[in-house]
């Protein structure tokens, strides 16, 4: 059995509220006929972006077409150096191709500047690393209102949001801890509570589980599939672990640059 299977096991007898351990349901995002023909939130075409390294051109994404569409969770597969970190950095705006077009909710990514990018980001768009990425002295429930005051929401809806977010992830025993208080599955929780705090459209995650054991990895799946379905929220996340795969709606698998069909 493998560990997704298990904490699929696990969440049908789930008593989190009265262990304090997180044992989330694992259940279909939704009804793939519902959302087929919805329009994509994300709408890639021939993406490409090199880099000069060394007085050589490193061409790393070779012409990428890609959609993403609502309520998926959609991973990127490929080995070290293929261009998954690169892709994302691209779909969040975080840069921007030397050809091709990225639409994000109609808005033309690639032709925008940094700080018409940076403004749709913070509204829309979530981010999640494989280090977690918090702050080590802030509490789980500073970290998470820290990035609604980022996002610009008022102070009045931080207290409840903050709370619901934490709650969400399985997290409502430990809001007051700091992250060296947590385990390193708990820390993560607390960076899916932060980056889905502002209600943004599309969460980027990157390598999310690669620091995690299997157990933990599969718990933190398990808050994806759940954040999917309660929050209307998109995930795209790369990862190398094949036992993860299974849980996409789909898979694209990089290799060298370029998508390839398996
Ligand atoms: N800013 C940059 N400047 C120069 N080279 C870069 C830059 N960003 C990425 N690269 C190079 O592009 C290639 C692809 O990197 P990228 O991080 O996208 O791969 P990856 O598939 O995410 O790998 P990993 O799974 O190890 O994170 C690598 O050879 C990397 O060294």
């Amino acid at each position: 059995m493998t560990a997704l299977e298990e904490a699929a096991e696990q969440s049908a007898a789930a008593t989190s509220a009265d262990t304090g351990v997180y044992t989330p349901l694992l259940v279909p995002v939704q009804d793939h006929q519902e959302t087929k023909a919805a329009e994509p939130i994300l709408t890639v075409r021939g993406v490409e972006r090199s880099f000069h390294v060394g007085g050589r051109q490193l061409h790393v994404l070779k012409g990428i077409d890609m959609e993403l569409t609502p309520n998926r969770l959609v991973m990127l597969r490929g080995r070290s150096g293929s261009g998954k970190t690169t892709l994302l950095n691209m779909i969040g705006g975080l840069d921007q191709p030397d050809r091709g077009e990225i639409f994000f909710m109609g808005q033309p990514f690639h032709q925008w500047n940094d700080d018409k990018r940076t403004e749709v980001r913070r509204k829309r768009i979530g981010f999640i690393f494989q280090s977690f990425a918090l702050m080590p002295l802030l509490s789980a429930w500073e970290n998470v209102e820290l990035s609604l005051r980022m996002a610009g929401v008022p102070r009045s809806q931080w207290k409840p949001r903050v709370q619901h977010c934490l709650e969400l992830v399985g997290l409502g025993k430990r809001m007051h801890h700091r992250p060296f208080e947590l385990s390193g599955g708990e820390q993560q929780r607390v960076a899916i509570a932060k980056a889905i705090a502002h209600r943004p459209t599309m969460l980027l995650a990157d390598e999310p589980t690669a620091e995690l054991d299997s157990q933990m990895g599969a718990q933190v799946m398990s808050v994806f599939k759940d954040i999917i379905r309660t929050e209307q929220v998109t995930i795209c996340m790369t990862t190398h672990d094949p036992t993860i795969l299974e849980v996409a709606d789909h898979v694209y698998q990089m290799v060298d640059g370029k998508f390839i069909h398996t």
